[in-house]
């Protein structure tokens, strides 16, 4: 297995965060879990208050899940086609995630990881990291072969790499894949043994015939993938996706430069959970932005240990969750950066 480095955050830095933080004019710990955020902040950062969080960058993996065309269909409630198309809506800045992210200044970039249709004209950067067109159909077949679940991981360790060395302080992984919450529920059903009934959602809005085909497809998956989930890479061979490796090497690459990455929903949990497996100590620097409805996720995070920092029922994806708790982090670093402290205050 491949070793990683991952980068301790500062435990000095923490004490010394709680330590002002219980002296700021405030009764004890009234800041709730924005105290429990600065601190991490400070930790991560290594300084109190922990630097603003001015550089923020969603990466959205795009690419198609072959599991679309599992049999029966219907694992989704939109068609295949929708994720080339919301790649050029991506570059166009009317997605979702364009939106949220503006109103906090993130920066929002999109990579074709696996889009099976052609995206004739799109930049460069938007095209250079692709591994393949779409992935097997995991009920059925493999995802991936070795290689490319190897390559794709990579693209995605020097994509955090890259957003890192261009002053990113915050990465947050985006996803576009019609049929990608299928995958997600399925390889989280895969590292935890859970049965497809509990972890699967109902994604893009499918109805209950459309759930228990859903639920039949992520059984035969892992009929189908006996025990390699004990191998991470056999796990995303087997029943991951272009895109999952690719976001489970973003993650792990952000915690390997020791920079923050807020997971979103359910997607990229599923993949840092992959990732995990590759690499216990990367999840020191992953916070979840946010509490999907997707059952699958909860398993995720539970396991990874992180509270979700917002709970809006959102199920969308593409970063759009987590986007939208920057604003609570900025505070959270606010608040070890101006409040007064208590000693000052002339009480009798
Ligand atoms: C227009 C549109 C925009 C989206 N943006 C994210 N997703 C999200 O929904 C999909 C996952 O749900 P399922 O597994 O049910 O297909 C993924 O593409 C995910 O990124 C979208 C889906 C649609 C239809
Ligand atoms: O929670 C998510 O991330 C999600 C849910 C449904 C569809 N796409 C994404």
């Amino acid at each position: 297995m491949t070793e990683f480095d991952i980068p301790v955050p500062d435990e000095r830095a923490r004490t010394a965060a709680q330590d002002r933080l219980d002296g700021l004019v405030k009764p004890v710990g009234a800041l709730g879990r924005l105290e429990e955020l600065a601190a991490w902040l400070a930790a991560a950062h290594g300084s109190v208050p922990p630097a603003e969080l001015e550089d923020v960058r969603v990466v959205v993996f795009a690419g198609d899940h072959g599991v679309t065309r599992a049999a029966g269909g219907g694992v989704s409630a939109y068609p295949r086609e929708v994720t080339a198309a919301m790649v050029r809506a991506f570059l166009s800045g009317f997605s979702g995630v364009n939106v949220l992210a503006a109103q906090v200044g993130a920066r929002v970039d999109v990579v074709d990881i696996a889009v099976d249709d052609d995206l004739d004209g799109v930049p460069e950067a938007v095209a250079r990291h692709k591994i393949r067109r779409g992935s097997g159909s995991i009920d059925s077949e493999d995802a991936l072969s070795p290689d490319e679940a190897r390559r794709a991981f990579e693209a995605g360790l020097r994509i955090a790499d890259e957003a890192v060395d261009a002053g990113a302080q915050l990465l947050i992984p985006g996803d576009m894949g019609i049929g990608n919450s299928t995958v997600a529920a399925t390889l989280v059903a895969a590292s935890l043994g859970l049965p497809a009934g509990e972890v699967v959602g109902t994604g893009t809005g499918i109805d209950e015939v459309g759930l228990s085909g859903k639920t039949a497809v992520i059984e035969a998956a892992l009929r189908r993938a006996g025990d390699r989930a004990s191998d991470p890479f056999d796990l995303l061979t087997a029943l991951g996706s272009a895109c999952a490796a690719a976001t489970a090497g973003f993650v792990l690459g952000g915690a390997r430069r020791a920079v923050p990455v807020l997971l979103d929903g359910v997607f990229s949990c599923a993949a840092a959970l992959v990732a995990h497996d590759i690499a216990p100590e990367a999840a020191r620097w992953w916070l979840a932005g946010h509490r999907s409805t997707e059952p699958s996720q909860a398993f995720a995070l539970k396991t990874l240990g992180l509270k979700p920092i917002l709970d809006l029922g959102l199920r969308l994806g593409e970063g759009s969750g987590a986007v939208q708790a920057v604003p609570t982090l900025r505070a959270a670093r606010g608040v070890l950066a101006g409040m007064g402290s208590l000693a000052d205050l002339d009480i009798g």
